[in-house]
């Protein structure tokens, strides 16, 4: 029997057995009761697939184009933090893996390798996310740094005045990585009592800045001439607020469910967030993706494009940048299944349609 992993809980369970149990709770954690951690992955089993029969599937095309970006499927790398945690290539292996995936990464403002060595490392298309610091020049020449190196646009995460609150880095008093791209810049060492939970926690409640808000999309559009998606947002409130500040595209998120305890699941909040956008700039979504299944639910309901977190980082501890590859892989051979099996040639067949939510089934349930 091949011990080969064939789905992303698979190489989960790897990355659990191959991980220094520090390290494999920060990665797989969530805020609080992780009510929401399991929400992101139920939501998806909420909905379910309404298939069309006799289409002419032998041709299937996943390809799909972000901010004038084409890329072979609609499935992205979300930004996450300190790779090397899983592995020691870290970013590169990653990003060679994103290459290879033809796809779109998007690197963490908290990478284990600076944003130059990524850039150098291989041809993947690259978008660089941002936190805003208290000390703004050094957001500043963050970007200035990113635009310099080929970085194709500002991903501006809006979800994290301070760090949520995980329990298990409590306990495990989680370290505060080391940080490339702040070399020089910034000290991720902070002053904190010995008894002292995590110290990643620490970090960023000092270096963060709270005070940031919606004047200031203005103030990053003023430094930078990129393109700035906005990621965390979860109410057709924001979605609005969002296109009037003039981004150029949404990601609803919600950290992979590692801030706000009792947010909304992701996919549960991505119609309402469609609706209010109208079309006017695209609408990305994260959290909870581990099935082709998924990435078709999300597009259904008006998604452009998914980014996948931690099962990048699963395939990265399991088995490096060969794990990662695998895991684009598998993701995309499940799309590729489900529109095949669901009379979906192309990206732009996957229609409203082609998906009931939770409504027509809890009224099946109450039926039952
Ligand atoms: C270990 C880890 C580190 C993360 N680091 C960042 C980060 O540096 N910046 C950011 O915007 N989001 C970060 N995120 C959130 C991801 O971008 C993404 O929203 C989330 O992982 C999606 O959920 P999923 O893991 O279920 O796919 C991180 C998530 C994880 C699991
Ligand atoms: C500059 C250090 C920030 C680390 C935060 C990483 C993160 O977003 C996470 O969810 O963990």
């Amino acid at each position: 029997m091949s011990t080969e992993p064939v789905n992303v809980d698979e190489f989960e369970e790897l990355a659990r057995q191959a991980l220094p149990r520090m390290y494999y709770d920060y990665i797989a954690g969530g805020a609080e009761d992780q009510h929401t951690l399991r929400q992101n992955i139920q939501a998806f089993c909420r909905i379910t697939i309404q298939p069309r029969i006799l289409v002419d599937v032998s041709k299937i095309d996943m390809s799909t184009t972000i901010l004038g970006y084409r890329i072979s499927a609609p499935i992205m790398v979300a930004p996450t933090g300190s790779h090397k945690l899983a592995y020691h290539e870290g970013e590169l292996a990653t990003a060679r893996a994103a290459a290879a995936a033809k796809t779109i990464m998007v690197l963490s403002l908290a990478s284990s390798y600076s944003m130059e060595e990524v850039a150098s490392s291989c041809n993947a298309i690259r978008f660089f996310q941002l936190y805003v610091f208290k000390r703004r020049d050094v957001s500043t020449l963050l970007v200035q740094r990113a635009e310099r190196f080929g970085y194709k646009a500002i991903v501006l995460t809006a979800d994290t005045p301070r760090l949520g609150r995980r329990e298990a880095d409590i306990k495990n008093k989680m370290i505060a990585p080391p940080q490339k791209n702040l070399e020089g810049l910034l000290s991720v060492k902070v002053e904190v009592e010995s008894d002292q939970g995590s110290l990643l926690e620490s970090f960023v409640n000092e270096a963060f800045d709270p005070s940031l808000c919606w004047k200031d999309v203005a103030w990053l559009k003023s430094i930078t001439s990129l393109p700035i998606l906005i990621k965390g947002i979860l109410t057709h409130e924001d979605a609005i607020k969002a296109v009037e500040v003039g981004v150029d595209g949404i990601i609803v998120s919600n950290h992979g469910a590692r801030q706000l305890d009792f947010s909304p699941a992701t996919v549960s909040a991505l119609e309402e967030i469609v609706h209010a956008v109208k079309g006017k700039v695209p609408v990305l979504l994260d959290g909870g993706v581990r099935r082709g299944t998924d990435i078709f639910k999300a597009l259904a309901l008006g998604a452009q494009a998914v980014l996948v977190g931690r099962p990048i980082i699963y395939g990265l501890a399991a088995k490096g940048e060969r794990g990662v590859r695998t895991v684009l892989e598998m993701l995309k051979n499940e799309l590729e299944i489900s529109m095949t099996l669901s009379g979906c040639p192309c990206i732009k067949d996957i229609t409203r349609s082609h998906v009931r939510t939770n409504t027509h089934y809890d009224k099946l349930h109450s039926m039952l």
